[in-house]
């Protein structure tokens, strides 16, 4: 499902371009559970970004789903991602005036839905992550794990085949995270690929495999890696 080949990521600082990916290979198929991990710094987020189509590689190929996205523009880039993609993070990225239900229905308004297949399609994912009784809540009056709960429901109201989680249990305690984590391998037991980054090894337990990234490269299983490298 997703293939990197030889891809790197350089920044420029000032009129010096730093590589923060080195080179990276990597083939995740689909239906595995991955988990990303590595020290602050080392690249974990450029790959996600990159993996999730909000960033393209300096050099590389870059296939998702068989189709090489690497050189594609901005606005093709948007649409892999809408039919795609669900995207969870550490601070949910909830539009605060939105009560629960339209956070959820945002992505279908981007995919151009009408108004009466979204709310049902938006009442059905949060009955999944078991918040309908919350539907017209506002974030603020939501606990962290309600909040995250409900960013997971937006993530799969398109019923995207890849999840990308980037920290998403790091705002919340640890009982709350596993009963996040628990959501997501429900949904990878239904066939949803996921890839999670994140420092906790309790969350990193979830994943079949664990790929772990170091100064902008992954290191081999010899040096360490849980599951299996291709
Ligand atoms: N847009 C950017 N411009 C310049 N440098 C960047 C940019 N994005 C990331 N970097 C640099 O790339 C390096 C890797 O950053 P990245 O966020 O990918 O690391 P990370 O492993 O996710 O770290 P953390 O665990 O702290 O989130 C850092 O040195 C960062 O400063």
């Amino acid at each position: 499902m997703i293939r990197l080949e030889s891809i790197t990521r350089s920044f420029l600082l000032g009129k010096e371009s730093v590589p923060v990916l080195n080179g990276i290979d990597l083939k995740i198929h689909e239906g595995e559970f991955a988990a990303i991990m590595g020290p602050s710094g080392s690249g974990k987020s450029t790959l996600m970004n990159i993996i999730g189509c909000l960033d393209k590689p300096t050099e590389g190929e870059y296939y998702l789903g068989g189709e090489n996205v690497s050189h594609y523009n901005d606005k093709e880039l948007a649409r892999v991602r809408n039919q795609s993609i669900g995207f969870v993070f550490q601070q949910f990225h909830l539009l605060p005036r939105l009560s629960a239900l339209k956070n959820v229905e945002l992505p279908m308004i981007y995919a151009g839905i009408s108004k009466k297949e979204r709310q049902a399609r938006a009442e059905e994912a949060l009955i999944k992550v078991g918040l309908i009784d919350r539907m017209n809540h506002l974030p603020n009056a939501l606990s962290g794990g309600q909040k995250q709960r409900v960013a997971i429901a937006r993530a799969i109201v398109n019923t995207p085949k890849l999840i990308l989680a980037d920290e998403p249990t790091g705002a919340l305690d640890s009982k709350t995270s596993k009963d996040i984590m628990e959501q997501f391998k429900e949904l990878n037991e239904e066939g949803v690929t996921i890839i999670v980054v994140t420092h906790e090894s309790e969350v990193a337990e979830y994943a079949n495999r664990t790929i772990m990234v170091r100064d902008g490269r992954i290191l081999s299983p010899s040096e360490g890696v849980r599951g299996q490298i291709e």
